[in-house]
C-alpha cells in the first residue's frame, strides 16, 4: 500500500536546485525549493524545516529548456544552496511571525469567550441520522421528463447540466469579517492563510428600486477577456522542471521505462516553478515577516498539529463552477467552502475551475500547455490565486470565456469538449501549476471531482495513467450533487473523450427511454475510486429505481465505495453577523442575541426594498432557486392562489425554465400588493431574502441536500420543506409539545400536503410567539458549518488512499 511503502523509507527531505531559462534563453540559478518526504504535503512551504528532524540534501539538476538536458554531476553550485538556506530561514522568520499571530487570536478568542460567556452553547448539531424506511423519492415524473428528453439519443443542453439562464449575475462580496466564534475551531493552517487572504470581486450594485422586480432586466457583468501578460515566446515555453507523471518518490520510479500509449496527451512537458516570485509576493503582503531574520526552532515547535494529523494529503477538487468566482447553483457553494475547511484540516488544498472571466485576484502563471480534444488542438493557460489557506487553479481558454452567466451553455457537443478540455487539463494540474513555488506532485493526492461535468478526470487517470504504472499514488472521489444530470448523448459522443476503444463499454448504458447511450456520469462513477453523495437521504434515494435515474443499477453495484455526508455551509459567508449584504439599504446584522432586532429591521429593509408593504407583522415567505421541476416551482404556483388568500406575502427569487420564470411574472403581475418574482441571478438579494423573510419554501421534488435551508436555518428563517433526500437529513419537524424541531416537512410533493404545512407554520408563527422564536433560535445554534463534513471527507480521502 502507498503509504506504507512510503513510511518505510527514512525520512527524506529531497531540495531539488533547478534551474529555469530566462528570456533570453540564458541560464540562472533560481534557487528553486521543492520539499518533499513520505507523507507527502505536510510540511509544505517550508514547514518541514522546523520538524527537527534530521534531514538530507538530495541535489539533482533536471534537463533545462527545449529538450536538452544536463548531467547532475559537476555543475551545481554551492551558492544555489546557500539560497535555499537562505530561503528556508526566511520561512522560519514567517512561520515564527505566524505563531506570535496565532497566540495573539487565541488570547482574543478567549477573551471574547470570556465577555460573552454563551457562544458556545447550543452547538450541538441535531442532525438524525437517516432512516431509509420512510422516505419518500417522489421522482417519478422528474425522471420521465428526463429520459423524455434522451429520445432518439440526442439530449438536450439541459440533460447535459443544468442550463439556467443566469440573467443577472452579480459579483459577489466574500466577507472578510472576523468569525471570533468559528476561530478558535480552526487549524493553524487557516491562521497561517488569513495574511494572504485577497479580497475578492466587489459586489456591484443591482438597480431594483422602482420598477417592478420582473421587469429587471438581464445583465452580463461578465468583463470583457484582456489577453493575460504578454508573454515573450521563451517565457511561453515552460521549461523543464518537474516530470510529470514521474513519480516524486524513488519507488515508483521504473514507470517511465513504458513508452506512452497514443492517446495519451503529449508527453508532460514541465513547469516554471517561481519561489523567488511567490516568496516576494509573501514578503510584499507580510513586511513583517520578511523583515525578521532570527532563526529560533523552539519556537517553531511550538506550532500545533493539524487537525488532520497523520492523514494529511494534497487535496485538489475540481468543479465546472466556484462561488465566489462563478456560480449557478450549490455545486459553486460546495467548491467555494468545502476546500477551506479542508485546508483548516492542515490539508494542501488546490480548487481547479475554468477560468469564465478575468478574476481580479488570479495571476497568469505563465504555464502553457496543448490538449487535443475531439482532433483539435487547443492550448490552456492556467491562472493562480491563494486565497483562505487554498490555492485556486483557472484554466483558461477560448472555449470558457465569457461564460459566467451561462456555465452550461451551448449545444451538447460543445459542452462536451469544454469538458473534456477541462478534465485532461486538471487531471495534471499536480504536474504542471506550482502553486507557492511548488507542484502539488502525484503523491499522496486525491481529486474531488463534482457532477457529471468533473466525472471524466476519474477516467483520464485511470485510462491515462495508472492503467500504465503512472500515478500509482493517486486517488479520485467524485462527489454526486445531482444524478438527475448525466453527460448523456449518442454512443458516438465516445469519439469526443479521447479514449482507449476498451473504454467504451464504461460508458455505455442501456435504458428503456433513451435505449443505448452514452453516459459519462457512469463511468466516471465506475471509475472513481470513491463515490460520495451529499446526504445520506439522497445516498439511499439514488439506489432506487425512482432516485437513480437509470444509474442506480452502478450505484448498488459499487456500495463498498459510496458514501453519504451532508454537505455544510460557508460560515463566513452565510452569516448574519457578518453578511456583507446587510451593511446598505436599512439591512443589518445581527446574530441570535440581536435576534429581536436585527431581523424585523432586515425584514423591513426586504419589504422596502421589494416595494411591499412595510408591516412587521404580515409573515413574509420566500423562495430561492433554479426554477425546474427539481425544485418544485409548480407546486408552490397551485398553492399561490390560497396564499394569496391569506395575509400574507410572498418573494420568489430564480431563473431557470422560461415557462416558470413567465410563471414568476404572472404571479407578482396578478398578486402586486402580496407578491414579487425576480427572475434573474443574484447573490445579494439571495442573501436578502434569507435575512429578511420569515420563511423559507422548498417543495423540492428531490433535494440531494438542498443548501438554502440550512442558510435559512442560520439566519433565523424557517424552513417548510419536502421531506426528501437532504431536506429531510436536515429539517426536523417542529412539535409543539416537546418544543423541538427546526421547521415543517411534508411527505409527499403535493400542493396540498404543501398548504397543509405552511397553513401549520402560519399559525404559529401568528399565535405561539415564543414557540417560534425557539425554532429560530435552534435553528441558529446548529452547528452547520463545513467543518464537520470535512472530517467525514478526509474519512473517505484516507479510504481511498489506502484502497488499492
Ligand atoms: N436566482 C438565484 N439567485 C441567486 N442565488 C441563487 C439563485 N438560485 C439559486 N441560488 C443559490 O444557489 C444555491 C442553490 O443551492 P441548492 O443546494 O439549493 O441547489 P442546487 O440544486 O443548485 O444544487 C445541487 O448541489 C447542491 C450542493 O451539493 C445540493 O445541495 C443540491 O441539493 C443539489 O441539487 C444557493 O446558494 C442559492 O442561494
Amino acid at each position: 500500500m502507498a503509504s506504507v511503502a512510503e513510511s518505510s523509507f527514512p525520512l527524506l527531505y529531497q531540495i531539488k536546485t533547478q534551474r529555469r531559462v530566462t528570456s533570453s534563453s540564458t541560464l540562472r540559478n533560481s534557487s528553486l525549493v521543492r520539499v518533499s518526504y513520505p507523507d507527502g504535503s505536510l510540511s509544505f512551504r517550508g514547514r518541514s524545516f522546523v520538524l527537527g528532524h534530521r534531514w538530507k540534501c538530495v541535489r539533482r539538476f533536471e534537463a533545462t529548456g527545449s529538450g536538452s538536458s544536463e548531467s547532475a554531476s559537476g555543475d551545481e553550485p554551492e551558492d544555489a544552496l546557500q539560497a535555499t538556506i537562505e530561503k528556508s530561514k526566511k520561512v522560519l522568520a514567517m512561520q515564527r511571525n505566524l505563531l506570535q499571530q496565532i497566540a495573539e487570536r487565541r488570547k482574543l478568542v478567549s477573551s471574547i469567550k470570556e465577555s460573552t460567556p454563551n457562544l458556545d452553547d447550543g452547538e450541538a448539531s441535531s442532525k438524525e441520522e437517516y432512516d431509509d424506511s420512510s422516505v419518500n423519492a417522489n421522482t417519478n415524473a422528474t425522471k420521465k421528463e428526463k429520459m423524455d428528453g434522451d429520445v432518439n439519443g440526442s439530449v438536450s443542453p439541459d440533460s447535459y447540466g443544468k442550463s439556467s439562464l443566469n440573467k443577472e449575475t452579480e459579483a459577489q462580496t466574500s466577507s472578510l469579517g472576523t468569525d471570533s466564534l468559528k476561530k478558535s475551531k480552526q487549524s493553524s493552517a487557516a491562521v497561517r492563510s488569513s495574511s494572504t487572504v485577497t479580497s475578492p470581486e466587489k459586489p456591484s450594485s443591482v438597480a431594483t428600486n422602482g420598477k417592478p422586480w420582473s421587469s429587471v432586466v438581464a445583465s452580463s457583468l461578465d468583463p470583457p477577456y484582456k489577453p493575460s501578460s504578454t508573454l515573450t515566446s521563451s517565457e511561453k515555453t515552460s521549461d523543464p522542471v518537474v516530470s510529470p507523471g514521474k513519480p516524486s518518490n524513488s519507488h515508483a520510479g521504473a514507470f517511465w521505462s513504458d513508452p506512452l500509449p497514443s492517446y495519451l496527451t503529449k508527453a508532460p512537458e514541465t513547469s516554471t516553478i517561481e519561489t523567488e516570485k511567490y516568496m516576494e509576493t509573501r514578503e510584499e503582503n507580510n513586511p513583517e515577516e520578511a523583515s525578521s531574520e532570527s532563526n529560533e526552532p523552539g519556537k517553531d515547535e511550538e506550532m500545533p498539529p493539524p487537525l488532520a494529523g497523520a492523514n494529511v494529503m494534497n487535496v485538489i477538487l475540481v468543479a465546472a463552477e466556484c462561488a465566489p468566482f462563478s456560480k449557478t447553483g450549490g455545486l459553486g457553494d460546495v467548491a467555494g467552502a468545502l476546500p477551506k475547511a479542508l485546508a483548516r484540516r492542515g490539508h494542501r488544498v488546490m480548487v481547479v475551475v475554468p477560468r469564465y472571466a478575468e478574476y481580479a485576484e488570479a495571476k497568469d502563471i505563465g504555464v502553457r500547455k496543448r490538449y487535443m480534444v475531439a482532433g483539435q488542438d487547443m492550448e490552456v493557460m492556467y491562472f493562480h490565486a491563494y486565497i483562505d489557506g487554498v490555492d485556486f487553479v483557472f484554466i483558461d481558454s477560448p472555449v470558457f470565456r465569457h461564460l459566467s452567466n451561462n456555465i452550461y451553455g451551448g449545444d451538447r457537443l460543445d459542452i462536451l469538449k469544454r469538458m473534456v478540455l477541462f478534465c485532461k487539463a486538471a487531471v495534471e494540474v499536480p504536474w504542471y501549476v506550482p502553486c507557492g513555488g511548488v507542484c502539488y506532485g502525484d503523491g499522496n493526492l486525491a481529486f474531488i471531482a463534482n457532477d457529471w461535468h468533473t466525472a471524466l478526470l476519474p477516467v483520464y487517470l485511470k485510462a491515462y495513467y495508472r492503467d500504465h504504472g503512472m500515478m500509482k499514488y493517486t486517488r479520485s472521489v467524485l462527489v454526486i450533487h445531482n444524478i438527475a444530470h448525466q453527460g448523456r448523448g449518442p454512443v458516438d459522443d465516445f469519439s469526443c473523450v479521447d479514449l482507449p476503444s476498451h473504454y467504451l463499454d464504461t460508458f455505455k448504458l442501456y435504458d428503456p427511454v433513451g435505449g443505448e447511450h452514452f453516459n459519462i456520469f457512469a463511468a466516471g462513477l465506475k471509475a472513481a475510486d470513491r463515490v460520495l453523495t451529499v446526504s445520506h437521504g439522497y445516498s439511499w434515494e439514488v439506489k432506487t429505481l425512482e432516485g437513480g435515474w437509470g444509474l442506480h443499477n452502478i450505484i448498488n453495484e459499487n456500495d463498498w465505495k459510496f458514501r453519504g455526508i451532508v454537505n455544510g455551509i460557508d460560515t463566513k459567508e452565510w452569516n448574519p453577523e457578518f453578511d456583507n449584504h446587510l451593511h446598505s439599504d436599512d439591512y443589518t446584522n445581527y446574530s441570535v442575541e440581536t435576534l429581536e432586532i436585527g431581523k424585523p429591521q432586515c425584514k423591513a429593509a426586504l419589504q422596502k426594498e421589494l416595494g411591499l408593504p412595510v408591516r412587521p407583522d404580515v409573515p413574509l415567505i420566500g423562495f430561492i432557486g433554479r426554477l425546474d421541476h427539481q425544485k418544485g416551482v409548480d407546486l408552490i404556483a397551485e398553492a399561490v392562489p390560497w396564499m394569496m388568500s391569506q395575509d400574507v406575502q410572498l418573494v420568489m427569487l430564480g431563473t431557470g425554465r422560461p415557462d416558470l420564470e413567465e410563471l414568476l411574472r404572472q404571479m407578482e403581475h396578478q398578486y402586486r400588493d402580496k407578491a414579487r418574482g425576480w427572475v434573474g441571478f443574484s447573490v445579494k438579494t439571495a442573501h436578502r431574502i434569507t435575512a429578511g423573510a420569515d420563511i423559507l419554501l422548498m417543495p423540492s421534488r428531490f433535494e440531494p441536500c438542498g443548501l438554502n435551508q440550512l442558510y435559512a436555518m442560520n439566519y433565523g428563517t424557517i424552513p417548510v420543506v419536502h421531506a426528501v433526500g437532504g431536506l429531510r437529513d436536515t429539517v426536523q419537524q417542529f412539535d409543539p409539545y416537546s418544543e423541538t424541531g427546526l421547521g415543517w416537512t411534508f411527505d409527499s410533493a403535493e400542493a396540498g400536503k404543501l398548504i397543509h404545512a405552511l397553513g401549520n407554520c402560519l399559525l404559529t408563527y401568528r399565535e405561539y410567539k415564543k414557540s417560534w422564536e425557539g425554532l429560530q433560535r435552534r435553528g441558529m445554534t446548529q452547528d452547520l458549518s463545513w467543518d464537520n463534513a470535512a472530517e467525514k471527507y478526509e474519512e473517505v480521502l484516507v479510504a481511498a488512499k489506502y484502497q488499492w
